[in-house]
């Protein structure tokens, strides 16, 4: 469903990604992960359409990406919520741009906050919500408008570790119920072999496709405790292994710049 050929992204003369190739099937959960630095939010950038790339292509559905549109939402890390608005006024803003007519969006909004779990919360304004829920409205607002893809960029990065978690299981219900493809950025290992099918792990500087990990942990919502078994613990070590060295070279890269 994505592809990605050669992708390669210069800011000026420093190569920030060069020859990414990676393919997403139709309703697959892929992790990136990589160092900090390696390209990460360039790629989902690219893959949002924010940007063009220097060189090699984007396609969707063999479609080269070549702006923003609804097939994708974006989640990014900072809710980038309207203070001026509701949590239904935002997830609805959401769907403005579809022509939805009124009443309807006023329905479909409702819908979506109920499914991120924000029932009886639809008026309060984001300064009167806490971190993990105005997390949940930007997804609500994402999902609002029905995307094929939904592109997160380390959407809980800024949370506390226990609303992480369970905003991590609440993505797995929601992207098991709504079959969404989703691509989504952390510079977590535990947070990667949670939540990807696949994880992608980046080199850093240039950014590159280290290798991809097949994940098989089942249904993670059927298993206790799943982060303290065996396999997850493989998993991880597995990850950790290919990132260790890649955060160790970015680091020397950072002192020698
Ligand atoms: N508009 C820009 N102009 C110049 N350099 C840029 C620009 N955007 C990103 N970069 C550089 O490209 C590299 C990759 O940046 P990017 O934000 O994609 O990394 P990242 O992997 O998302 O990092 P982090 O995990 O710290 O968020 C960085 O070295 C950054 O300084």
């Amino acid at each position: 469903m994505i592809s990605l050929r050669g992708v390669t992204k210069d800011f000026g003369d420093f190569t920030a990604l060069d020859g990414v190739d990676l393919d997403v099937a139709a309703g697959e959960f892929v992790v990136l992960v990589g160092p900090s630095g390696c390209g990460k939010s360039t790629l989902l950038d690219l893959l949002a359409g924010l940007t063009t790339p220097t060189s090699g292509q984007l396609l969707l559905h063999g479609k080269p990406i070549d702006g923003p549109g609804l097939d994708r939402g974006v989640v990014f890390q900072q809710y980038a919520l309207l203070p001026w608005r509701t949590a239904l006024g935002n997830v609805e803003f959401g769907l403005e741009a579809t022509g939805v007519p009124r009443r309807q969006r006023v329905a479909l909004a409702r819908e979506f906050l109920d499914l991120v779990g924000l029932n009886g919360f639809e008026d309060r304004h984001p300064h009167e919500l806490s971190g993990g829920m105005r997390q949940r409205v930007a997804i609500a607002r994402s999902l609002a408008y029905d995307p094929e893809v939904l592109l997160m960029d380390e959407p809980f990065a800024a949370l506390d570790a226990q609303t992480r978690e369970s905003l991590q299981d609440e993505l797995l219900r929601i992207w098991q119920r709504t079959g969404k493809t989703i691509v989504f950025i952390t510079h977590g290992i535990d947070e990667a072999v949670y939540l990807g099918q696949t994880v992608a792990v980046l080199t850093s500087r240039p950014g590159r496709v280290k290798r991809t990990v097949r994940i098989d942990l089942g249904n993670r919502s059927e298993v206790r405790d799943l982060r303290s078994s065996t396999e997850f613990g493989r998993y991880r070590h597995e990850i950790w292994e290919l990132l260790h060295d890649e955060v160790a070279r970015a680091q020397r890269l950072e002192v020698a710049r």
